[in-house]
């Protein structure tokens, strides 16, 4: 029988670099996960594309998503919902494909729930002054979203002992090194591992 695919779940607080990270880890062509693009209400920012960063919906179809169960998980962040298609995820796990989330903690809590095997990883900033000079820097949210999702920040960090590996997003290209070797590691340890999953770990 073919085996099952590893959910893997990077979480961690806003402006921490979740999204940095995991665009340069699926900018290789050797990385060896499928990303689940999430479903949100949240307006698009500049330059995000619906079916890419994520599925823009409206509070109504996403309160129908819930309703059909047609989530994963899902969580109202700072005034908007978020949620993972369950569909999508469970499908292609059953294919045998790693699938990869980037999400928030309370969702994150909720995955823990249906999928315990799963791999939990929480990206740390070096410190709240780093973190929030990261948030103003991108320069997408207002002030009072910033002092939001700062507040929430601080909740987020006390939780971070409820997952399998702590990475520090000190500098981008090492935090996606230890993430793909955490990975690499996982797979060993369920003694999954195969050829693609070295080959994404060689530096170019
Ligand atoms: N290691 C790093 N060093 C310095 N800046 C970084 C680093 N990682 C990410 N950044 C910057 O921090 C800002 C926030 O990053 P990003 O949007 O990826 O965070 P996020 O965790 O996905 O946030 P959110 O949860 O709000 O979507 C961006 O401007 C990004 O360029
Ligand atoms: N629980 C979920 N959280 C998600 C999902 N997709 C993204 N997120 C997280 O929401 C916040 C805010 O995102 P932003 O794009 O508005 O900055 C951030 O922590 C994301 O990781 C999801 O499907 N479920």
């Amino acid at each position: 029988m073919k085996e099952k695919g590893l959910l893997i779940v990077l979480s961690g607080p806003s402006g921490v670099g979740k999204g940095t990270v995991r665009k340069e880890i699926f900018s290789h062509p050797d990385t060896a996960f499928e990303y689940s693009i999430s479903m949100t209400t949240r307006a698009p920012r500049e330059g995000e594309v619906n079916g890419v960063d994520y599925f823009f919906k409206s509070r109504e179809e996403f309160e129908a998503l819930i309703k059909e169960e047609k989530l994963l998980e899902y969580a109202e962040f700072v005034g908007n919902y978020y949620g993972t298609p369950v569909d999508y995820v469970r499908e292609t796990l059953e294919e045998g494909k790693d699938v990869f989330l980037e999400i928030e903690v309370q969702g994150a809590r909720q995955v823990r729930k249906k999928f315990p095997d799963g791999l939990f990883i929480f990206l740390a900033p070096p410190s709240l002054s780093e973190l929030k000079n990261r948030i103003v820097t991108r320069g997408t949210e207002t002030e009072d979203v910033i002092l939001n999702r700062m507040t929430v920040a601080k909740e987020e960090i006390e939780m971070m002992n409820l997952y399998d590996y702590v990475v520090e997003n000190d500098e981008i290209e090492r935090a996606c090194e230890r993430i793909k070797a955490i990975v690499v590691a996982e797979h060993c340890r369920r003694e999954r591992v195969e050829p693609r999953y070295i080959k994404m770990l060689e530096v170019e």
